[in-house]
């Protein structure tokens, strides 16, 4: 059984405490991390601290070092998406799948450190006449990066990447729940070429590992990436140290009766709604589709949906795997349950045996269930009428969260309205909303956070802008 512990300047330490990581399907342990102390926290921090100041890498190092880790990564594929089924029971075909959208992002990472530059400043203002001025672009030091269980191996190089890309040193502290992969990625860079002290990790829960570096005011800049609940939660802590948060969001998808073809978009909003068993901050949740196409949407839906394997994640034909624990799959059914009693309909789905809950299509749902107007993070989308595609544009912006939105529509005028018109990070026309590419910026408005990632835009978060001026 793997046994892993806190790396430090370059060196795996133990701690006493040791927390289980179990298997998401079987439920049996299959690692162990450990619990970092207030101490052990400090450490990584003054250490990383002291590597900032006293090494820095060449912008052609960075490069070189984290196209290697992607060498690596390729090579070690396989191997890496078996970890992503056993600890956060992600089906094979989305785990090969995430370690290739990692890959992309370590390669987008690198060429990104060769591209870091600031800007010429024109002085011209009476007084300024003999003097020249440009900006340049400088790390910002040690950064604390707090990544979730999902997507535990491209959100965590998102964060890792572009911060040793910008010169920066890090100290990560993955989830509990999935953080081996975590930790292989550590190994990777450190077999890749890294020098000690750059990449430091803490294994241990968020509320004590996770709030001892929230504490340490030597860490420059946040980065975090889960619920809004936390994500509030650091900003309060932090003061005027930087954070950049990435959280949740109830994704509204709108199918106008316009749409350029109804069967795909059915398709594509109720596989996209349901791939990773629906725990995606972009994932499809709320869908408003035009009544005069509704019908046909919804029986579509309902096909898609009931030919999807749901089950074992080894299966290489699984298409739905578990949730990532019993007790999150019954909170979705029991708001599923709350739905129904209230008047919802179950067009499919419903059920739940263990952590797996089968995919849900819900309709005659309100806007004030649950399942509509919070983060729903299981395998549940809601289908809802519209008659007005201005009243379909107010429900989707009636909402707390803003990562993303879809709308399908052949009308290029609508289209260009509703983007500008839907309070969100990204709006996609013509795809869903889980739509990503990892090197678009990429992060919300409203409660779905701060700050963009994808490598080019993460390492202006990453990075100060620092005026130069040369009198002449
Ligand atoms: N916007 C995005 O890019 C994005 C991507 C993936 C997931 N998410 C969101 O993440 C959530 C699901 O992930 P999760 O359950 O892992 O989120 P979570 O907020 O429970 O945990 C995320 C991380 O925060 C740590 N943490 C918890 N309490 C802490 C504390 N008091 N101090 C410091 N750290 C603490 C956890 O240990 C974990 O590492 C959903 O809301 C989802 O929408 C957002
Ligand atoms: O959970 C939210 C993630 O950001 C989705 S993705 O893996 O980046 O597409």
């Amino acid at each position: 059984m793997e046994n892993y512990g806190h790396f430090i300047n370059g060196e795996w330490i133990q701690s006493e405490d040791t927390i289980s990581v179990f298997h998401k399907y079987t439920g049996k342990e299959f690692a162990r991390i450990g619990k970092a102390s207030k101490e052990i926290v400090s450490q990584a921090v003054e250490n990383a601290e002291y590597t900032f100041q006293t090494k820095r890498l060449t912008e052609t190092e960075r490069y070189t070092i984290l196209m290697r880790v992607a060498e690596i990564a390729k090579v070690r594929r396989e191997e890496l998406a078996m970890i992503l089924v056993s600890e956060a029971g992600k089906v094979l075909k989305d785990a090969l799948a995430e370690i290739d959208r990692g890959i992309q992002t370590l390669i987008a990472s690198a060429e990104e450190a060769k591209r870091i530059a600031g800007t010429g400043v024109p002085l011209a203002q009476p007084g300024s006449e003999n003097k020249m001025a440009f900006t340049i672009r400088v790390p910002v030091g040690v950064i604390g990066a707090i990544t979730p269980f999902n997507y535990p191996f491209n959100l965590t190089i998102h964060k890792v990447g572009p911060a040793i890309a910008a010169g920066n040193t890090v100290v990560l502290k993955p989830t509990q729940v999935t953080p081996i992969i975590a930790c292989k990625l550590v190994e990777m860079f450190t077999e890749a070429g890294l020098p000690a002290g750059f990449l430091n990790l803490v294994n241990g829960s968020g509320r004590e590992t996770g709030e001892y570096l929230l504490e340490d005011e030597r860490i420059a800049l946040y980065t975090f990436t889960g619920s809004p609940e936390i994500g509030r939660h650091i900003k309060s802590k932090t003061g005027i140290r930087k954070v950049a948060l990435e959280l949740g969001n109830n994704s509204p998808n709108l199918v106008h009766k316009d749409a350029p073809d109804l069967e795909k978009a059915a398709e594509l909003c109720v596989t996209r709604g349901f791939t990773n068993a629906g725990q995606a901050c972009i994932s499809v949740q709320r869908v408003y589709v035009h009544r005069d196409v509704y019908d046909r949407f919804v029986e579509k839906a309902m096909m898609v949906a009931q030919s999807l394997k749901v089950g074992n994640p080894e299966d290489p034909a699984t298409d739905i795997g578990p949730m990532i624990s019993e007790s999150e799959a019954k909170r979705a059914e029991a708001w599923i349950q709350e739905a129904v009693a209230a008047g919802a309909k179950v067009v499919t789905g419903g059920t739940r045996e263990g952590s797996v809950l089968q995919p849900t299509i819900l309709t005659n749902v309100t806007e004030k269930m649950k399942v509509v107007c919070q983060e729903v993070f299981a395998p549940v989308i809601s289908i809802i009428p519209f008659d007005d595609i201005e009243d379909a544009l107010r429900k989707a912006n009636d909402s707390n969260l803003g990562l993303q939105v879809g709308l399908f529509t052949s009308n290029l005028q609508l289209a260009m309205r509703a983007a500008q018109m839907l309070h969100f990070g990204g709006v996609i026309i013509n795809d869903v909303s889980t739509y990503r590419a990892d090197v678009m910026p990429y992060g919300g408005v409203k409660d779905s956070g701060v700050g963009k990632e994808g490598p080019h835009y993460a390492i202006q978060e990453m990075t100060d802008e620092k005026l130069v001026v040369i009198n002449l």
